[in-house]
């Protein structure tokens, strides 16, 4: 099965106009979406299915439910055991890591197959419209899978019962738990010290600049099949947010993304190494254990090898401390100013697709090559600036460039500048972690109060597990660079001896 049937982040949302991504940024919502349910009001979405009478949906769309609701889970497990999904040896239950899961019913072997969704059971970009007409206009528009699947869950939920996923919509949690929940504020207020802030800050500005376009070249257009009730910012938000924290990549049919209803009621383990994956034998999506279970205990799949700061911006949680193998920060390295070859120095970097201010992935076990590539070009003096191009080759990500290269000269130097760039990270989340205990959360109810201290406790497993990293960082830089320098201070000591003899 191949690795990271979870999608990373970077390749999600396709950029349909660069200018429409360049919209100042608008407030985020508080909390839910200000849905036609929160309001209390109806949506009247009279839509008509081809040869069929006109549905119109007159209850308030529901949005899901409560993030650990069991009714609604079990209603969807009874739909789908009645439309074709085989008898399972798991259930969903309300579990300790993440809410709801689904929970071992009997013994289960390693390497054992689970799940066998059928194909009709599964939400793909192929999938039929209870709206043909408006799957039509998406597809003659080339619409690409990611918007396209949000707007098919919109669609389908103001369709409601009429829909066939009306179950399946139910049980999705109604405020899905990712960084596109929290406002603009409250990102610079908790995550300031984290390189997270301004990818959650990207990942906001995508989807409006999506929503904002599709707005634009189609709903407004059609507003009858795309009534503004219905696809609006903020259930474009929900959409996106259910797609982030559940969508998965089929690897065996050719990278398909795929909502893929009881799968993805799956929680994430770092401890584990299985994913899902369309299974072309049983032809449903499986997964293959790689421990045992016993009855009872939660059964976990991989997200993929992300860091804490990517499963919090995608799926709002952060594992405990030191659980997380695959944890990294991203530690930012900047040209300076005052160099003297600052121009040619940015056009090197420029030509190899990076900038003046780049980050890169440090781990508890180290840094990349790039990172030490980058920090040499830094560091080095006018006289070698036939290397520039060298330089910026190996720390941009580019496979094909010479990655390791040395210059011994250059080392120590090198060093020092990432080990200040290091000191500097860790002195900004410093400020934050002792900030965070006397934070004033300003808050005015009590329902926002909860909300706050849940972010900021997160933040704060956050920092305090990005700030852990560059901690080792910092130790191994150090030591490092005292080797270097008592080695160079012996080899000084030898040569003044020597030329005392001579004298
Ligand atoms: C694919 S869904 C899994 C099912 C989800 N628990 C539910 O009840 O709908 C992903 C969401 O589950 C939760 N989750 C998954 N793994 C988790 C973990 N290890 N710790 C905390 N929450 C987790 C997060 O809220 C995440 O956004």
């Amino acid at each position: 099965m191949a690795e990271a049937s979870r999608i990373f982040y970077g390749m999600l949302i396709p950029r349909f106009s660069q200018t429409l991504h360049q919209l100042p940024q608008t407030g985020l919502p508080l909390s839910l979406p200000q849905t036609a349910h929160s309001h209390g009001r109806s949506v009247c979405c009279s839509i008509s299915t081809s040869g069929e009478p006109r549905v119109a949906a007159t209850e308030s769309i529901p949005w899901g439910c409560d993030v650990d609701s069991l009714e609604n889970a079990e209603s969807l497990q009874k739909w789908l055991s009645e439309s074709g999904l085989p008898p399972q040896k798991m259930a969903i239950e309300r579990v300790n890591v993440g809410e709801r899961g689904l929970v071992a019913l009997k013994n289960i072997r390693k390497g054992e197959k689970l799940l066998f969704v059928p194909p009709s059971l599964v939400i793909m970009a192929d999938s039929e419209w209870s709206c043909p007409e408006a799957g039509e206009v998406l597809k003659r528009n080339s619409v690409p899978d990611w918007p396209l699947l949000a707007v098919y869950l919109l669609s389908e939920a103001s369709l409601l019962r009429s829909s066939k996923w009306s179950n399946y919509i139910s049980a999705l949690p109604r405020q899905p738990y990712s960084l596109l929940y929290w406002t603009r504020s409250e990102l610079d207020r908790y995550l300031e010290a984290s390189q997270i802030r301004e990818r959650a800050i990207e990942r906001s500005d995508d989807v409006i600049g999506t929503y904002n376009d599709l707005k634009l070249r189609i709903f407004s257009k059609h507003p009858d099949l795309f009534p503004e009730e219905v696809f609006n910012m903020e259930t474009f938000r929900w959409s996106f947010g259910i797609l982030f924290s559940r969508l998965v990549r089929l690897p065996s049919m050719d990278g398909k993304v795929a909502l893929v209803p009881w799968a993805d009621m799956l929680n994430h383990s770092s401890e584990v190494e299985t994913y899902l994956d369309y299974d072309k034998s049983s032809k449903g999506v499986v997964f293959t254990t790689d421990r045992v279970y016993q009855p009872r205990e939660q059964v976990f799949i991989s997200y993929g090898k992300k860091s804490n700061g990517e499963l919090l911006l995608s799926y709002g949680f952060v594992p405990k401390e030191g659980t997380n193998p695959f944890d990294s920060v991203e530690l930012s390295m900047s040209l300076q100013k005052s160099d003297k070859c600052y121009k040619e120095k940015l056009a090197s970097l420029r030509k190899h697709g990076l900038s003046g201010s780049q980050c890169f992935p440090v781990q508890i076990t180290g840094w990349p090559m790039e990172l030490m590539a980058y920090a040499y070009l830094v560091v080095s003096p006018p006289s070698m600036e036939q290397q520039f191009e060298e330089m910026a080759a190996a720390a941009s990500n580019k496979t094909t460039a010479k990655k390791d290269i040395r210059y011994q000269d250059l080392e120590e130097q090198a060093l020092q500048f990432i080990l200040d760039s290091c000191e500097s990270s860790i002195s900004k989340y410093t400020k934050f972690l002792q900030a965070s205990g006397s934070m004033d959360l300003d808050v005015t109810s009590p329902k926002q109060l909860n909300r706050r201290l849940f972010l900021k406790q997160l933040a704060v497993d956050l920092c305090t597990t990005e700030r852990r990293i560059l901690y080792r960082t910092q130790y191994i830089l150090r030591r490092r660079l005292r080797d270097m320098r008592s080695g160079e201070l012996r080899a000084l000591r030898i040569l003044d001896g020597l030329k005392n003899l001579f004298k």
